[in-house]
C-alpha cells in the first residue's frame, strides 16, 4: 500500500465525509497516524524556523550547551539505552539552571509558527473526537498535558556507517505529535504497519513489523498518535505510532541527502 492510500489526508476546516472518517479510523488502528492540510504551517513560517535553526546548530558546541533546552548529539536515549544521533532544541519547556535563551531570531520564528498552530489545535482535537466517535471532547489536564516543540538536526557525516537509523523505532509519549520536515520527498521517515506484527513494544515492533516510508509533502503535516492517546481510547481504536528515521546514506538513490531537519509539536488537547 502506498503512503497516499495508507494515510488519509484531512481538511480540518471541512465536514468530514463518512469515507474519510472510516479511512482515518483504519489508519489510526493500522499506523497510528494520518495527515492534515496546513499550508500555513509548512510554508514560509516553517522555512524561517529551519533557516534559523540551521544557523543555531552550526554554532560552537560551548555556546549551544549554554542554551536553554538544547540537547547535544547522542545525548537523548530511546528506551533508556539507545543514544539518538541527533541534536535538538526544545521550546516551551521548563528548564532549571542558568541557561541563555536561544538566539532571538530562532525564538521569534518558533513563536510565530506556534501561534499559527494554535489556530489548528481545537479543530484538530474536535475532528479527532468525531473520527473516534467520542461522546466527550478531548480535554487536556494541566498537570498531565503540556505542549512543547522540538527542532531536530541530523547530520549523516557524524554517523558511523553501521548505524542505520538517525532515530531508532520508538513511540512518542504524549497525545499527538505533529511532524514537519525541511526537505520535501523521502527523507528517511518510516512508520510501522502495526497489523504486520504481534509485538507490542516499540523495540519488538521495530525488529518485526513492515514499515512504510512517509514522504514530506508541501502543504501537509503528519499527525502521529502517542501512547497517551492509545491509553485514552484503547488499543482497539488507536495505536501509538511506531516511527523511525533511516540514515539517508542507507537509503537507495537518495545518498545525496546528508543533513536533515525536522520539527515536532508535541501537542496537548486544549484545556477547558
Ligand atoms: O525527525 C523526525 O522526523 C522524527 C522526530 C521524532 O520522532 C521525535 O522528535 O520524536
Ligand atoms: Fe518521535
Amino acid at each position: 500500500m502506498s503512503t497516499k492510500e495508507g494515510l488519509p489526508l484531512i481538511n480540518l476546516a471541512a465536514k468530514q465525509s463518512s469515507s474519510t472518517i472510516s479511512s482515518t479510523q483504519n489508519a489510526l488502528r493500522q499506523f497510528g497516524a494520518f495527515r492534515f492540510v496546513a499550508p500555513q504551517l509548512t510554508q514560509n513560517r516553517l522555512q524561517r524556523v529551519f533557516q534559523n535553526a540551521r544557523g543555531f546548530f552550526q554554532l560552537p558546541i560551548e555556546l549551544k550547551l549554554r542554551t536553554k533546552s538544547y540537547s547535544a548529539f547522542d545525548t537523548e536515549l530511546i528506551r533508556g539505552k539507545r543514544a539518538v544521533p541527533k541534536e535538538s532544541i526544545y521550546f516551551f519547556r521548563k528548564a532549571e539552571g542558568d541557561y541563555h535563551p536561544p538566539p532571538s531570531e530562532l525564538q521569534d520564528s518558533v513563536e510565530t509558527l506556534h501561534q499559527e498552530w494554535t489556530n489548528f489545535r481545537s479543530q484538530l482535537f474536535s475532528t479527532l473526537s468525531i473520527i473516534l466517535d467520542s461522546t466527550e471532547p478531548l480535554e487536556g489536564t494541566p498537570t498531565l498535558d503540556f505542549e512543547s516543540l522540538g527542532v531536530n538536526f541530523y547530520d549523516s557525516d557524524k554517523l558511523d556507517c553501521d548505524r542505520a537509523y538517525f532515530n531508532p523505532a520508538h513511540m512518542d509519549g504524549g497525545t499527538l505529535t505533529i511532524l514537519a520536515r525541511a526537505t520535501e520527498a523521502h527523507d528517511g521517515l518510516e512508520i510501522a504497519d502495526l497489523t504486520t506484527t504481534e509485538k507490542l513494544d516499540s523495540e519488538g515492533i521495530g525488529l518485526d513489523a513492515s514499515f512504510i516510508s512517509v514522504p514530506a509533502i508541501s502543504g501537509e503535516v503528519i499527525v502521529l498518535a502517542g501512547t497517551r492517546l492509545q491509553r485514552i481510547f484503547g488499543k482497539d481504536k488507536v495505536r501509538a505510532c511506531v516511527h523511525r528515521v533511516c540514515n539517508p546514506v542507507h537509503m537507495s538513490n537518495n545518498s545525496a541527502v546528508k543533513e536533515r531537519l525536522s520539527l515536532a509539536i508535541f501537542c496537548a488537547p486544549p484545556f477547558k
